[in-house]
């Protein structure tokens, strides 16, 4: 984890009203009429003329800033100057940010599992206990752990039932406080939720130092692993198209359905788990933050990781749904590329992948960005085509232009159905 300087590094951001003459020069002030009219006639391609692309180039520049913030890490506030955090309360339209202040009663958390109407376990209320866990996970096994993250180390645990766990055991170091927060956010966000494409809550346990998230396991890795072909096999495109819609159903769900709409603030690759059947679920609602009801957007720390985070929430510290979304388009063009979206050893102009393949795009050149491990059908061009022209659109640089997360759903939906269509196996046309 690395801590936010406002955009990799450089002097604090300056929050900036809507007002402020510098968002003319903003790319959603080229595109919002773009964007909109795209939005109706997805996959159009081809080049788009070089105002367009000049427009578009000031999207990126916090994603470069991004790119020179070393590796790709997970930014968070605790390395936040304290005169930052406190440019980062702002008066005008935002409501308080503090998860704290908005959140649910906690109580529950301790009490034995709980079922509703329907006789199914509700999220998080299963009580368990320091001997049960250190037995599932066979006292921290090191031949268990499944994953490290910026907060803690994942672990792999079956329970005396057979079920299997995924176990996030809190970082004990100096941050305790911060990371404490973290915990507690996750927790009390996975607590309102449940949907098949969210990783599942079981219970939490806090004792002896000790902090403990118990979640479903998901057993087929995660997607970057998935992209990076870890196991051998090539992520079929077919599958690709899948995941990004099951990503889209989560957080829709998240925004729109849940008692209180939750941005994620950190949807990557490694953040999406996949089933067996390559059913994708999101995880990690470390950063997790209650969208506010009664205002436009939140002012907050910027937490994130590099690469994926939305420019104005950078530049402003204002965040709302539409910073996932941003998270979203970089996740797309991730799927189509099957790169990082920061490439360090690459040559300049292609370090920052949505840069790089946004600006293909609107040359026209849009297929060039297909990962190398997929042979380009014509399905594949078309889908790729419609499928960057929605990533454009998240990528705006100001939220007002970005679709809702519902919308992006609705336009995978339309790309995947007409993919099928035209995507005939080669045996059936012999
Ligand atoms: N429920 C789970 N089932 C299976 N594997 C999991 C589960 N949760 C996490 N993992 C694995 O552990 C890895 C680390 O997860 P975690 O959410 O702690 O961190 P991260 O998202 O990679 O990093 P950061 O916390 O810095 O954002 C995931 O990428 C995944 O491979």
């Amino acid at each position: 984890m690395i801590g936010s300087r406002g955009g990799g590094g450089g002097a604090a951001p300056r929050p900036r009203r809507r007002s402020d003459p510098g968002d003319s020069r903003d790319l959603s002030v080229a595109t919002t009429t773009e964007s909109y009219n795209s939005e109706r006639s997805v996959g159009s391609g081809g080049g788009r003329g070089t105002a367009f692309l000049d427009a578009f180039r000031s999207c990126f520049v916090s994603g470069e800033a991004q790119a020179r913030s070393p590796e790709t890490s997970s930014l968070s506030d605790d390395f936040h100057p304290s005169q930052q955090l406190s440019q980062s309360i702002s008066s005008q339209g935002s409501s308080s940010g503090s998860n704290f202040e908005m959140r649910r009663s906690m109580k529950g958390l301790y009490n034995p599992m709980h079922r509703n109407s329907s006789g199914k376990e509700i999220p998080g209320s299963t009580q368990f206990s320091l001997p049960q866990i250190q037995k599932a996970t066979k006292n921290f096994s090191p031949n268990l752990k499944i994953g490290q993250g910026g907060s803690g180390t994942v672990y792999k645990g079956q329970l005396n039932d057979g079920t299997l766990i995924a176990v996030k055991r809190a970082k004990k170091n100096v941050y305790d406080k911060h990371m404490g927060r973290e915990f507690r956010n996750e927790i009390e966000t996975l607590q309102c939720i449940e949907h098949l494409n969210l990783v599942r809550f079981h219970g939490y346990l806090e004792f002896g130092g000790e902090q403990l998230i118990i979640v479903e396991y998901v057993p087929n890795g995660n997607l970057r692993e998935h992209l990076d072909c870890v196991n051998g096999k090539i992520l079929e495109f077919s599958l690709r198209l899948d995941i990004s819609i099951d990503v889209a159903h989560a957080v829709t769900y998240l925004h729109t359905y849940s008692d209180h709409p939750v941005i994620h603030r950190d949807i990557k690759s490694s953040n999406i788990l996949l089933t067996n059947n390559c059913r994708a679920k999101v995880a990690d609602f470390g950063f997790a933050k209650l969208a506010p009801t009664d205002a436009s957007h939140v002012s907050t720390q910027v937490k994130g990781t590099a690469g994926y985070l939305d420019p104005e929430y950078l530049r402003t510290y204002q965040l709302n749904e539409k910073s996932d979304v941003y998270s979203f388009g970089v996740l797309l063009v991730e799927l189509i590329t099957g790169r990082r979206p920061i490439e360090p050893r690459r040559a300049i102009v292609e370090r920052v992948t949505a840069k790089w393949a946004m600006e293909k795009f609107v040359e026209g050149n849009a297929i060039q960005t297909l990962d190398p491990n997929l042979e380009a059908t014509d399905a594949i061009n078309l889908a790729v085509e419609k499928t960057y022209e929605l990533a454009l659109q998240c990528l705006a640089t100001t939220k007002r232009n970005r679709p809702s997360m519902r919308r992006c759903a609705e336009i995978l939906w339309s790309i995947r159905k007409d993919f099928r269509e035209l995507d005939i196996p080669t045996a059936s046309l012999n």
